[in-house]
C-alpha cells in the first residue's frame, strides 16, 4: 500500500492521532492532514513523509510480545549485535530495558560539562524527525540508553577507551519487560528512497531470529578462576591517610577514593553470565551493562542518581557502609553500630547536604527526611535518605544528572575541590565507573543511577573498582577493609558465572 502525505505544516508543538505522533519544533514537521494516513501502518507513514520532506525520518514500531526473560534476549543478540548491547533493570526488576544493535548513536567526547546538555539537545533533535506506532507504554518506545564518565578531564586509560566521556545509544531493537507485560520496540531511520515494504520485511524477519533465539536461552559460562592483581593497595592506603589528614586541616570536607582489581583468566568473561549471577544475588540493586566493541561494563548498584516521571523528581543519598554478618545477631549489633556511628554519620551527610542544594535550587518543592534509615544489600548495610522533588518547567533530566554528578557519595564535598583531588591523587582512570548510566525516553522522562559495584569485562580480562567516602576520621586499614567489601559483589557473580 502506498500513502501519501497531501499537506504539511511546520506547527509549534506535539501531534498525536491515531497511534502515531510526529513531534515538531517551530519549523520541524508536522502532520496536519494525518486522517489520510489513518489505514498505513507506522513504516509507509514514516517512508511518505521522508519522501514529502527529502530527509530521513525516524520511525519508532512498538509492538506487545510473548513474555521472554531479559538476559535469554541479551544473550540472543550475541552473533548478530554482540558489542552493541545494552541492559538497564531496577531494583524489583519493575522495568527492564534490553537495548541490542544500534539504530543511531550520540558520542560526546569532550572535558566540559556541556556534554549533558550536548546529549540532551541532539536528542531532541531527533524527535523532532519522529513518527510512532503503537501503544504509549513507560520505558518502550524510542529511548536512548547510555552513560557519562566520571569525569571527562581524567586522561583516559586503555581499559576505557571504548567507552566516551558520554556515549548514547537509541537501539535497533528494544526489548521492555515490566511486571504488566513484555514489548519489543524496532527503531529505524527511514530515507526518501527507501522502500517501506522491504523495510517491513527486514523487520519481521530480523524480530522473529532474535525471538526465536531467545527463547533457546543458550548461555555460555565464564571462567571459574584467575589470577588477581591488586593496584598499589599500600599507595592507596596512604593517599587515604593523607587526605584524611588533610580534611582535619579543614581543606575539604569529604573526598571518595577508589582503587582496581585487574583479574586475568584463561577463558574470556561472558556478559550474559555474568549478569545472570548479579541477578540472582544481587536483588534491592539496579543491574546495568553497556558494551562498546571488545568491552562490556557491568554490574549491580543499589545508587540512584535520579529519575524523572512527568514533574516528580526522585533521587537517594546512600553512603556509609558496614559490612554484614550471618548471625543475626551480629548483623543487629552492625546496624546499629552503623546508625550510630558519628564517622558513617559524617560520610552520610555530606551527601543529604549537598542533594539537598541542588534540589531546593532547581525544584518547586522537596521532601527529605531528617534522619537515614538503613538500606541492605547481599553483602553489607547503608546509611539511606531518599530525596524527592517537583521540578520547575525548565529542570530537565539531565540538567539534573549535570548537576548532581558527581555526588559527594561519589566525589566528595566541596565538588569541584574533591574532583581536583580524585584527579591528582587517585592514579588511575575511573572511567564510567561511579558515572551516570541510564536511560531518558521521548518525554524526557527516564532513569540514571551510580554505576559502582561494577567492573569492564575484556576477553579474559577484568577490571573491577571500588571506593570509599574519605572524613577527618577515617582509618586507612578500616576503608582498604571496606573497598574489600565492596568488591564482592562482582567478585562473587565472576566466579559463579564460570560455575552455573
Ligand atoms: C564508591 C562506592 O560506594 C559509595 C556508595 C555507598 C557507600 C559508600 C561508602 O560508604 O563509602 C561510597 O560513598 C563503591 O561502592 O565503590
Ligand atoms: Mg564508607
Amino acid at each position: 500500500m502506498t500513502c501519501f502525505v497531501s499537506s504539511l505544516t511546520p506547527r509549534q508543538g506535539r501531534f498525536s492521532a491515531y497511534g502515531t505522533t510526529v513531534l515538531g519544533e517551530s519549523g520541524g514537521i508536522v502532520v496536519s492532514t494525518i486522517n489520510q494516513l489513518e489505514h498505513c501502518s507506522g513504516v509507509e507513514r514514516a517512508a511518505a513523509l521522508a519522501r514529502q520532506q527529502r530527509q530521513a525520518v525516524l520511525i519508532s514500531r512498538t509492538l506487545r510480545i510473548d513474555a521472554v526473560d531479559p538476559l535469554d534476549f541479551f544473550a540472543a543478540g550475541t552473533d548478530s549485535y554482540g558489542g552493541e548491547r545494552g541492559v538497564l533493570a531496577d531494583p524489583g526488576e519493575m522495568l527492564t530495558l534490553v537495548g541490542v544493535g544500534v539504530c543511531d548513536r550520540i558520542d560526546v567526547q569532550t572535558s566540559s560539562r556541556s556534554r549533558f546538555t550536548t546529549v540532551e539537545k541532539e536528542w531532541n533533535r531527533r524527535l523532532e524527525r519522529l513518527v510512532t506506532e503503537g501503544p504509549f507504554i513507560k520505558g518502550a518506545g524510542p529511548l536512548l540508553m547510555g552513560g557519562f564518565a566520571f569525569d571527562p578531564e581524567q586522561p583516559g586509560s586503555n581499559t576505557w577507551k571504548t567507552h566516551l566521556s558520554a556515549s548514547f545509544v537509541l537501539p535497533k531493537y528494544l526489548l521492555t519487560v515490566r511486571k504488566d507485560g513484555c514489548w519489543l520496540t524496532a527503531n529505524r531511520w527511514i530515507a526518501p528512497d527507501e522502500n517501506e515494504t522491504e523495510i517491513a520485511r527486514i523487520w519481521e524477519q530480523e524480530q522473529a531470529e532474535l525471538l526465536q533465539r531467545a527463547s533457546q536461552s543458550l548461555r555460555d559460562k565464564g571462567p571459574a578462576t584467575w589470577e588477581v592483581e591488586e593496584v598499589a593497595p599500600q599507595r592507596w592506603k596512604e593517599t587515604v591517610r593523607q587526605s584524611a589528614a588533610d580534611i582535619r586541616a579543614g581543606i575539604l570536607r569529604k573526598v571518595v577514593l577508589a582503587r582496581e582489581l585487574r583479574l586475568k583468566a584463561a577463558h574470556p568473561f561472558v556478559p550474559e553470565a555474568v549478569l545472570s549471577q548479579l541477578r540472582r544475588e544481587q536483588t534491592n540493586n539496579y543491574l546495568f551493562a553497556m558494551e562498546r566493541g571488545n568491552s562490556c561494563f557491568v554490574g549491580a548498584t543499589p545508587e540512584r542518581l535520579v529519575k524523572r516521571d512527568g514533574d516528580q523528581l526522585l533521587s537517594a543519598c546512600m553512603a556509609s557502609t558496614i559490612r554484614r554478618s550471618e548471625d543475626p545477631d551480629e548483623d543487629r549489633q552492625l546496624k546499629e553500630q552503623l546508625m550510630q556511628d558519628a564517622k558513617n554519620r559524617e560520610e552520610h551527610a555530606a551527601v543529604v547536604s549537598m542533594i539537598r542544594a541542588v534540589f531546593q535550587r532547581e525544584c518547586e518543592s522537596v521532601e527529605i527526611p531528617d534522619a537515614p534509615t538503613l538500606y541492605t544489600v547481599r553483602n553489607m548495610h547503608h546509611l539511606f535518605t531518599p530525596v524527592t522533588g517537583y521540578t520547575r518547567s525548565d529542570t530537565t533530566l539531565l540538567s539534573m544528572v549535570g548537576h548532581l554528578h558527581p555526588t559527594p557519595a561519589m566525589g566528595g564535598f566541596p565538588q569541584a575541590d574533591a574532583t581536583a583531588m580524585i584527579r591528582e591523587r587517585e592514579g588511575m582512570d575511573r572511567g564510567w565507573f561511579a558515572g551516570p548510566v541510564g536511560w531518558i525516553d521521548r518525554n524526557g522522562d527516564g532513569e540514571f543511577v551510580v554505576a559502582i559495584r561494577s567492573g569492564v569485562l575484556r576477553d579474559k580480562c577484568a577490571f573491577l573498582f571500588a571506593g570509599c567516602g574519605i572524613v577527618g576520621d577515617s582509618d586507612p586499614e578500616s576503608e582498604y577493609e571496606e573497598t574489600k567489601i565492596k568488591f564482592q559483589p562482582m567478585l562473587s557473580a565472576l566466579k559463579g558465572a564460570g560455575e552455573e
